[in-house]
């Protein structure tokens, strides 16, 4: 399994995401219980969980699509809980967000689906500008020859990268990935790893990816947390976060491997 070489470019001294305390229920389902979470500048965090244990509650928390019960959740430096949602829509834009499904218009060419965020958030930028954008996320993701091709032309793993493109546009400080590698082959998955850690080194963003997949975690987390319970309870290295006894930790890591 590959492992992530030191990442020289984390500024450990500017946190992007800081929170304290987070909690969230829905009636008597209590998803988070005290979250205390930050993301460094430049950091990729690896968040794992067993399903259902509130990752995508998390994210969606952060993006402001979730309102917090209580606690502090501060994002490049603006309290999301207590901002206006005009603010928090200025917020998201610097918040790339990578669906598991793309979520690429079939109707239109990949260039258009590049265009759009472009035509919506960036009116003032000319058409040259706008070439120029497309250009640089395509050929970030290795697929300049498919600016012509429609989605459906496209395999699963071109998709993926499509989708990553379109939210790179927008050059966001941080990127949330949610299970980027589920439904992919091994093969895709690796370059799928390898690409986010690209746009990590070229676009120097500061990353959380949501996974089951522990070959991508370890690929590309620079420092993991695992859910459990409700709090962050296993932080660390991929070695750091399995080296222990406990139970859960280890049926997570074994389930993994057996698949
Ligand atoms: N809007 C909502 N209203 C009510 N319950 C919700 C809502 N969103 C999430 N939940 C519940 O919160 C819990 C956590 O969901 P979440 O989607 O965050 O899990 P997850 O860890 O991302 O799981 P998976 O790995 O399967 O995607 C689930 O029990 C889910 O039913």
């Amino acid at each position: 399994m590959t492992e992530k070489e030191l990442n020289p470019n984390i500024d450990r001294s500017q946190k992007v995401i800081f929170i304290r305390g987070l909690k969230k229920a829905f009636d008597d389902n209590v998803i988070l219980r005290g979250v205390d979470m930050d993301l460094y500048k430049g950091e990729n965090l690896v968040v794992l969980g067993r399903s259902g244990t509130g990752k995508s509650v998390l994210i969606k928390i952060i993006s402001g699509l979730l309102t917090a019960d209580a606690g502090e959740v501060n994002v490049l430096g603006e309290d999301v809980c207590c901002i206006t949602p005009k603010e928090m829509d200025k917020l998201r834009l610097k918040i790339g967000f990578s669906f598991q499904n793309s979520a690429l218009y079939d109707s239109m060419t990949v260039k258009e689906n590049l265009e759009f965020p472009l035509v919506r958030h960036a009116k003032d930028m000319t058409q040259a500008e706008r070439d120029k954008l497309i250009d640089v996320v395509l050929e970030a993701v290795g697929l300049r020859n498919a600016i012509n091709q429609m989605p459906s032309e496209l395999s699963g793993g071109q998709r993926k990268r499509i989708g990553i493109a379109r939210t790179l546009i927008l050059r966001p400080d941080i990127m949330l990935y949610d299970e980027p590698t589920a439904g992919l082959d091994p093969i895709t998955c690796i370059e799928i790893n390898n690409l986010i850690n690209e746009v990590q080194r070229r676009f120097n963003t500061s990353s959380i990816i949501i996974t089951h997949d522990l070959t991508c975690a370890r690929a590309v987390g620079d420092r993991l947390v695992m859910l459990l319970d409700g709090e962050f309870k296993r932080e660390g290295t991929f070695e750091e976060v399995f080296a222990t006894d406990d139970e859960r930790v280890q049926a997570f890591y074994n389930y993994n491997f057996s698949e």
